[in-house]
């Protein structure tokens, strides 16, 4: 790749995450107005390229060169053009505009593709605003969501979904869902330490963990906090934190590989002088083994039920499941040996994070690349990757994408 190539990468990567300014980090949460306008300039960039632009009722967008020989057989790349809350500048993007990259790299060195080559930008992944994950790789391979999920402020899934798709019929974009493709290959920062900490430039990922989320509701009862005995209070805070401390250390005991993390929380009414009335928090918990999972989940359930007493109410409500899933080994084994002739030191590992990949396993061959993380943070504002391996990551793909379409 030459440097006008990298370039041209940064700059597209810095405009994006411009659309954040004076904002904490990356806030393109599904069909937001960052969201929208990233997605638009993804469009507007791959229609100035000459691709054949289509946009689906959940905004995904496929960017297409069709091949000359075989256009009915489709090599695809991507990622997710959505964010967490304050997060990162890479964790999906680079997927995107990498393998937007890595096509424009073909196409300048050895022409049209034999067969159709598609860049993918998934419309949302992470599950941050609404109640699910993947919405984008599931609706695009057909399997079930709830449409009927609002975000924390009551806003619709229907409702932002149609207004931010509307503004994505931009002139000369095709709207519908495209035909699956024969393989699919993501582009990914690692988002761990483990490439940094042994000095590898790319990681090739082996599977991807199973992943749970829930959410637990207490209620107790709101009263006066200097009125209201010790002894005669539901406070359903004091009950939150009894269960989230009493859950992090059954994960702590259950299985060294299990993660467990609560990261967000509602307080209701949320004031100094009242004890608090109602409490909802998250669990996200993962793992690589679908047994310990179960296990965990059943302990979930039974310390969320056995907690309650008369005054305080528990519940549990599982929203999101994602198997632990194997990535195709031929495609592993062929970006080895590529990585090995460029020279590049590599390892193959298995993602702790969630990704589209797991979604597109199910129905095609799919692969990952991976990229090192500074300090190996992410879904964080200091999430970085430096220029060197964003062009190793870049290299590799476009290698891998030249063996399977030309
Ligand atoms: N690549 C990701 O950060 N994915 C994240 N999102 C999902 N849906 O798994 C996650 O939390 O691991
Ligand atoms: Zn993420
Ligand atoms: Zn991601």
């Amino acid at each position: 790749m030459t440097t006008t190539q990298l370039n041209q990468l940064s700059h597209r990567i810095g405009t994006i995450n411009a659309l954040s300014k004076g904002e904490v980090g990356q806030n393109r949460l599904v069909y937001s107005p960052t969201w929208i306008s990233a997605q638009q300039q993804v469009i507007n960039w791959g229609l100035q390229l000459g691709f054949d632009v289509t946009v689906d009722d959940f905004g995904t967008t496929y960017m297409d060169i069709p091949g000359t020989v075989h256009p009915d057989q489709i090599i695809a790349a991507g990622s997710h053009i959505d964010t967490v809350a304050q997060g990162g500048r890479f964790d999906g993007l680079y997927g995107v505009l990498g393998g937007l990259q890595a096509i424009e790299n073909l196409l300048e060195s050895v022409g049209r593709p034999k067969k159709t080559l598609r860049l993918i930008s998934f419309s949302e992944e992470e599950g941050s605003r609404f109640p699910d994950t993947f919405t984008g790789s599931k609706h695009y391979t057909g399997q079930p969501i709830n449409l009927a999920m609002t975000d924390p402020n009551g806003v619709s899934f229907e409702d932002a979904r149609r207004n931010a798709v509307a503004k994505l019929k931009i002139t000369g974009v095709k709207s519908g869902r495209p035909e699956l493709p024969s393989t699919f290959t993501e582009l990914h920062i690692e988002q761990g330490p483990r490439l940094i900490d042994h000095h590898l430039q790319i990681g090739l990922v082996t599977s991807i963990v199973g992943q749970r989320r829930f959410t637990v509701t207490v209620k107790g009862i709101a009263n006066h906090a200097g009125t209201t005995p010790m002894d005669e209070r539901a406070d359903a805070l004091e009950m939150a934190v009894t269960l989230i401390s009493d859950l992090s250390q059954q994960a702590h005991q259950l299985d060294k590989g299990l993660t467990f993390t609560v990261g967000e929380m509602h307080i209701s009414p949320n004031t100094s002088n009242v004890i608090p009335g109602l409490v909802t928090f998250s669990i996200d918990t993962r793992h690589n083994n679908e047994a310990v999972l179960d296990q965990f989940e059943q302990i979930i359930n039974q310390v969320v039920e056995r907690s309650q007493d008369t005054n305080i109410i528990n519940s549990v409500n599982r929203w999101a499941k994602s198997d632990v899933t194997h990535l195709d080994d031929q495609l592993l084994a062929a970006n080895q040996k590529i990585a090995d002739r460029l020279g590049f030191s590599s390892t193959q590992l298995a993602s702790g994070a969630g990704h589209d990949s797991q979604i597109m396993a199910k129905v095609t061959r799919t692969t990952m690349i991976f990229v090192p993380s500074i300090n190996g943070i992410s879904h964080a504002p200091e999430e970085n990757t430096s220029q060197e391996d964003l062009l190793r990551g870049v290299e590799l793909l476009t290698e891998s994408l030249h063996q399977q379409a030309y």
